[in-house]
């Protein structure tokens, strides 16, 4: 899975890439007549691994949902790789880990390998057989996530950290450059955060995917990402973390309405 993401343009982290991965423009979104985002302008380059924060109900998941697709914006456009959306025929390029995935009945019938080969759909058809390299790409991704003594073991019985690592599988293997996660941390204690962390930067440092994530930990994800948007109906900031350091006091109390102490955790 790693051949065609290792390519010699996601290799050289020096040269300027100007196309970027994803580009919002103007775009405002309204769930009936209740308007949840309004102008939203930004873009994410290749090699970003771009954070999104904001309060409960601000509008981050939405956000994803437009670079996803899911929903289509009421004014402006989405695009992807230079592409509007609506002509984009690349959806299969970008892995999506919604919100609560983890939230799994105990007795669900599938195993570990059983679900990380449903993200091989979107590359091979729903009704095509898995083939001997599906078979490869999702024992792959389940060694990259630290899971693959897990691949028999039914997804039910695992603790929500490991269903979250077994998750993050299902959307590599459909071998995306571009991975959208949704509150991923949730529900997952500091050690497991950790290393889910360090699993990002891996596959963000390693790999070059460009990685999307919506965070409620202001503290960790300031320290793990390099882009921040603060969103709350509208960007409050965009852009590098450093130049966001320097400003937070002020954003955050902007975006919040209030004075926030970031609480950072050192392991
Ligand atoms: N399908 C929907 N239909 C109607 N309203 C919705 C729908 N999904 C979300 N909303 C509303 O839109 C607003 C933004 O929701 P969204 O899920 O994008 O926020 P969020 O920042 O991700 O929230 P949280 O941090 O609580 O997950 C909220 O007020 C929510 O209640």
């Amino acid at each position: 899975m790693i051949k065609r993401i290792d390519h010699p343009r996601w290799r050289d982290r020096n040269k300027i890439q100007t196309e970027p991965v994803v580009e919002l423009r103007g775009v405002s979104f309204a769930y009936d007549d209740r308007t949840v985002l309004t102008d939203i302008q930004l873009e994410i380059y290749p090699h970003d691994f771009y954070g999104i924060i904001g309060p409960n109900g601000s509008g981050k998941s939405t956000l994803l949902k437009l670079m996803l697709g899911l929903v289509t914006p009421d004014a402006g456009e989405v695009l992807l790789w230079g592409k509007p959306l609506t002509e984009n025929t690349n959806r299969a390029r970008v892995g999506y880990v919604p919100q609560k995935a983890t939230a799994f009945n105990a007795s669900f019938p599938a195993t570990v390998a059983e679900v990380v080969a449903t993200g091989r759909i979107g590359r091979r058809g729903l009704f095509a057989r898995p083939n001997p390299q599906d078979r490869e790409i999702v024992a792959d991704c389940l060694e990259r996530v630290g899971m693959a003594d897990f691949a028999h073991r039914h997804i039910g019985q695992l603790s929500g950290g490991q269903q979250q690592r077994v998750f993050i599988a299902q959307a590599l293997a459909g071998e995306p450059e571009l991975l959208l996660l949704d509150e991923p941390t949730v529900g997952v204690d500091s050690e497991q955060q950790s290393l889910f962390y360090d699993l990002m930067t891996h596959l963000n440092h390693d790999l070059g995917l460009t990685i999307v994530m919506v965070s409620h930990d202001i503290g960790v994800v300031t320290e793990r990402v390099n882009k921040l948007a603060c969103v709350n109906g509208r960007l409050f900031y965009h852009g590098e973390v450093s130049l966001f350091k320097d400003r937070q006091t002020e954003i955050l109390s902007r975006l919040y309405g209030q004075v926030v102490e970031v609480v950072y955790h050192h392991h």
